[in-house]
């Protein structure tokens, strides 16, 4: 850039702690790139005035329609999302710019007594409103011969860690990207291995988007890229989307590297369904070759559709009927 005095990049980002925190650090690496200064600009979200359940408002988009009609009419250039959060039919008037290097994608517990999923007494009461999360968890605790009340909560990190500390209940599940990036990551109790719990599509992941007629901004954020956890989330959509399932469904999918030595030779994607008191879960997993190029999607998305389709042939559809998306 030759002018001296660039205009600023203008950031749209929703109010919560998390949120800025993910917009902040996306800022700094734009500054990088792009060498012109970035501002903050608060957008507020239907995800975050509406006190109704998740489950009720329908979930999908809640968090982003805000932001994405703000780079719509140009309010502002750019916008960081929680990729779990995003709807995966992508708008063509939007470019998906950069996936970031993903964070942990697991779900972790916090619970009273610095207790483990394992250790909690039958009857514990755990926090979640995330049907996927229901599924998993009662799945488990059946598992056990155990049993767990889940219950439906909603609000940002602070009000849900609260249920705990306060004793209104035992332990609540949240996401370990966002305890990590709030700086919190020291008061989870029991990460949960994805072999118990898979996370959400997506989990861990940040979207960064643009206007798609702007490549030239489009073609500088695509430096913060990261193509292993570009073709990663791009497998678990692509179940997603295949299952016709929003991000409020009960569906967990993963998809991870697997490494030959030192080579990396093929993705794993694994998946699941279930009923919300965990009595029946199809859980399926697939492995695909790593394409040549990265950036190829063909691989990872025809691993989530034929995924998808070996979980609905198992009957995962008639799983994602108990609510209506
Ligand atoms: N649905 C809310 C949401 N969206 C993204 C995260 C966490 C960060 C991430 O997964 O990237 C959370 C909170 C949670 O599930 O605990």
């Amino acid at each position: 850039m030759t002018d001296s005095n660039p205009r600023a990049l203008r950031l749209g980002t929703r109010r919560s702690k998390l949120a800025m925190a993910q917009s902040g650090m996306v800022a700094e690496a734009v500054r990088e790139v792009t060498g012109r200064p970035v501002e903050l600009v608060e957008i507020t979200t239907y995800g975050d005035t509406s006190r109704e359940h998740l489950a009720q408002i329908g979930g999908t988009g809640v968090f982003v329609s805000a932001l994405r009609d703000a780079l719509l009419d140009g309010t502002i250039d750019f916008a960081v999302h929680s990729l779990k959060d995003l709807p995966t039919a992508q708008p063509a008037e939007l470019a998906l710019a950069a996936v970031p290097k993903r964070e942990d994608p697991r779900d972790v517990l916090v619970a009273r007594d610095g207790l483990t999923f394992e250790e909690l007494p039958d009857g514990a009461r755990v926090g979640t409103g995330s049907p996927r999360r229901m599924a998993q968890l009662n799945a488990w605790a059946r598992a056990l011969g155990r049993q767990v009340e889940t219950v439906p909560i909603r609000g940002n990190i602070d009000t849900r860690i609260g249920y705990v500390e306060k004793g209104e209940l035992d332990a609540v599940v949240l996401a370990a990207a966002g305890l990590t990036r709030l700086g919190r990551i020291d008061e989870a109790t029991d990460h949960l291995s994805p072999d118990m719990i898979l996370p959400a599509p997506g989990q861990g992941a940040l979207a960064v988007e643009c206007a798609a007629h702007n490549a030239q901004l489009a073609a500088q954020l695509a430096e913060l890229d990261d193509p292993f956890t570009r073709a990663a989330v791009t497998a678990e959509r692509s179940l997603l989307a295949a299952l016709e399932a929003g991000c409020s469904a009960p569906v967990g999918a993963l998809a991870d590297l697997q490494a030959d030595g030192q080579a990396v030779t093929e993705l794993r994607l694994r998946g699941v369904v279930g009923t919300t008191d965990g009595s029946t879960l199809v859980q399926l997993s697939t492995t695909g070759h790593v394409p040549a190029s990265l950036g190829d999607a063909a691989t990872p998305l025809n691993m989530g559709r034929e995924l998808a389709a070996e979980m609905l042939a198992k009957g995962a559809a008639g799983l994602m009927g108990e609510r209506a998306l």
